[in-house]
């Protein structure tokens, strides 16, 4: 189980993550919703270890992420593709990352298999697709055979083929028991992939309700999330504006 209790994180001025609650509990895939720039990965890092909360806290079972005595086992991450060494081979990254956290050779062997990369696992990761660094990035991920996992935006770039794969592979972790926390700008995606929803909106809860129910509150899971973020979206264009001036000046007589 992943918790934050009054998780806050300011830069400066902003308040990327502002007095989040929230829990993700195993067993089903939970999406991670909000409009750009609302604290997703802010507070994916703060799980995570990677950025230090002003308040509040990030727990994985119970515990700070410094508080894991082996991380890798405990948690694993797909953060950002190409999170690795170009120069070395999928292989010797994974071995690296093993030896680490005291997890065998053999287990590199099941993880290169497991996302379909046992016959490239000699070549030079930083000449991979990005969908192949993507697969790279969840065998490590899944190195220490985690309970809790998180995904960043895991689709970003994949082909029709590398998504159906992945979120198959989410269901599936989920279904073992795992806790599974994916965040996505995709609506469409994250209906097809989670059960449960976490929505943030300028770094506050906005909706933690299953996708069932938050699609029940409109016509669609997308017009729900529209109506839920209306006033938390930092960019929306205004259509009533665009174009006003071409029109204005008869769009040069062309019509
Ligand atoms: N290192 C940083 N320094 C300063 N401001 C930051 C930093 N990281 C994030 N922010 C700010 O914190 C807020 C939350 O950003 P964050 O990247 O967590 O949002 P997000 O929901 O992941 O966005 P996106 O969907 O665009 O990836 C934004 O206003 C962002 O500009």
């Amino acid at each position: 189980m992943i918790e934050a209790r009054g998780l806050t994180k300011r830069y400066g001025s902003t308040v990327a993550v502002d007095r989040l609650d929230f829990e993700v509990r195993p067993g089903v895939v939970t999406g991670f919703l909000g409009p750009n720039g609302s604290g997703k990965s802010t507070t994916m890092r703060m799980i995570l270890g990677l950025d230090e909360p002003d308040s509040g806290d990030a727990l994985i079972g119970g515990r700070r992420y410094r508080e894991l005595g082996w991380p890798l086992r405990e948690v694993g991450a797909l953060l950002e593709a190409r999170a690795f060494h170009p120069g070395r081979s999928a292989r010797s990254h994974l071995r690296a990352l093993a030896a680490g956290s005291g997890i065998p050779d053999r287990r590199v062997e099941e993880v290169l298999g497991a996302v379909g990369l046992a016959d490239v696992g000699r070549r030079r990761a930083g000449a991979f697709s990005l969908g192949m660094a993507q697969r790279l990035g969840v065998a490590a991920a899944l190195l220490g055979d985690p309970g809790v996992l998180l995904f960043d935006e895991p689709v970003n770039g994949l082909d029709p083929e590398g998504i159906r794969w992945i979120r198959d592979l989410m269901k599936a972790l989920a279904a073992e028991g795992r806790t599974v926390f994916v965040s996505s700008h995709l609506i469409s995606e994250i209906a097809l992939t989670a059960e449960h929803l976490v929505v943030i909106g300028r770094g506050r809860l906005l909706a933690d309700t299953s996708v069932a129910e938050l699609s029940a509150r409109s016509v669609s899971l997308e017009d729900a999330f529209f109506a839920l973020t209306r006033d938390s979206a930092e960019y929306r264009g205004d259509p009533a504006a665009r174009g006003s001036d071409l029109e204005a000046q008869g769009r040069g007589g062309a019509s």
